[in-house]
């Protein structure tokens, strides 16, 4: 089989919220017919500079057209040579580079009949437990909304929250407080997010704070890259702390230095399936456990991850991929499902990631590129439009 064209499809998907999240659509095209989808999700991340893609469809043409799609492996090496890895979380060549890896698994499990799952070690599990997100509070007034917002997915089932913290405490803490008493052990909150905004020292001030009320875990709880940061935190802090992969150095640091507890891995900030299973061992030899974080995917990429999640033997911890939950609408004909607080992964008789595109919903979300609209740092850390 070889690889004969490659399409990039720019879409940008509302949330409900009313931020409008950028994605890019890939599509590998063979000549056996059958064709791979990926998805590079969530471009509208700091820094504030844009992709051409079609400078980069280009690229990738040029990378891919030719190449036999099951040398998985030395294509990453391709890819990871012209996207190297940067140490930043938001690196946009890690998102390039997990679209094509994740059509690669497509377009492969596709040709020989069988799912994703049957190419990358099975299933564990079905189901995974997630956690929608609340988003960071600025303003006192916010609480009241997110009261509302939690009211709301409980009734969808969703009894398992996270929430960004640090820029208004005070609004932190009667959030927290609130949900205790309105909901009491009904809510669970999963953890305390920092978003690396602050210095270890002031987040573990906040943190005693806002741990009276029960948490699971905290993340982030430093400036990036600042492995001893977290690992001071981490001495101080009884609860386990979990922080993103965004590099495989950052990663042998964050060993190195005794950082985390978790690490949270997830395909789109690390450069694709294979560089996430990489990861996931990486962690398992260290003795470490393991959430499936997120950028907030739409379905193509929420489904990727929930195989590579299925196959994880240490997901000690719940996962955080609500993306099709949070956007008004998707490109596929049959979204991922949740129920209960939990991703269903599709059928296992399905083949490839096992998802259909609806070529109706990409004209309707369709953009013409990535170019930024006029958002502020604020909209951009808090999701917020
Ligand atoms: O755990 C996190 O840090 C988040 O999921 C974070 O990356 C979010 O900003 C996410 O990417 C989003 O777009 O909501
Ligand atoms: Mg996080
Ligand atoms: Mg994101």
């Amino acid at each position: 089989m070889k690889i004969t064209d490659v399409k990039l499809t720019a879409i940008g998907m509302p949330r409900l919220t009313g931020f409008v999240n950028k994605h890019v659509m890939i599509q590998l095209l063979t000549d056996e017919g059958v064709d791979g989808i990926g998805e590079m999700s969530d471009f509208s991340h700091l820094p504030k500079y844009t992709i051409d893609i079609v400078d980069l469809e280009r690229t990738l043409q040029q990378l891919l057209i030719g190449q036999n799609p099951f040398n998985i492996a030395s294509i990453n090496l391709d890819l990871s040579n012209n996207f190297p890895e940067a140490m930043y979380y938001y690196e946009k060549g890690s998102f390039v580079r997990n679209g094509v890896d994740t059509a690669l698994y497509d377009v492969c499990a596709k040709f020989l009949g069988v799912s994703v799952s049957d190419f990358i070690g099975g299933r564990l599990r079905e189901k995974i437990k997630v956690c929608y997100p609340i988003f960071r509070h600025r303003f006192m007034e916010e609480v009241e909304e997110n009261i509302e917002v939690v009211r709301k997915q409980f009734e969808k089932g969703f009894d398992v929250f996270r929430l960004y913290v640090s820029k208004n405490e005070e609004a932190d803490e009667q959030f927290l407080y609130r949900i205790n008493e309105e909901f009491g052990g009904k809510v669970k909150i999963k953890s305390l997010d920092f978003s690396h905004l602050l210095d270890w020292k002031q987040a573990w001030r906040i943190a005693k704070r806002l741990t009276k009320y029960p948490v699971d875990l905290i993340e982030s709880p430093a400036y990036r890259n600042d492995f001893e940061g977290l690992r001071n935190f981490r001495m101080k802090c009884d609860l386990p702390v979990s922080e993103h992969v965004w590099s495989l150095r950052q990663q042998l640091e964050m060993i190195k230095h005794d950082s985390v507890d978790i690490f949270n891995v997830s395909p789109i900030f690390i450069g694709g399936i294979t560089s996430a299973r990489k990861a996931a061992e990486t962690a398992e030899v260290a003795g470490k456990s393991l959430l499936l974080g997120t950028t907030q995917e739409l379905s193509i990429g929420t489904t990727a991850m929930a195989y590579f999640g299925a196959a994880l033997g240490n997901l000690d911890y719940i996962s955080d991929p609500t993306g099709p939950e949070l956007y008004v609408g998707d490109i596929v004909k049959n979204k991922v499902k949740y129920r209960d607080g939990y991703l269903y992964l599709p059928d296992r008789k399905s083949t490839g990631l096992g998802m259909e595109i609806d070529w109706g919903l990409v004209d309707k979300y369709r953009i013409k590129d990535l170019s930024w609209e006029d958002v502020t740092v604020h909209q951009l850390q808090d999701r917020t439009s």
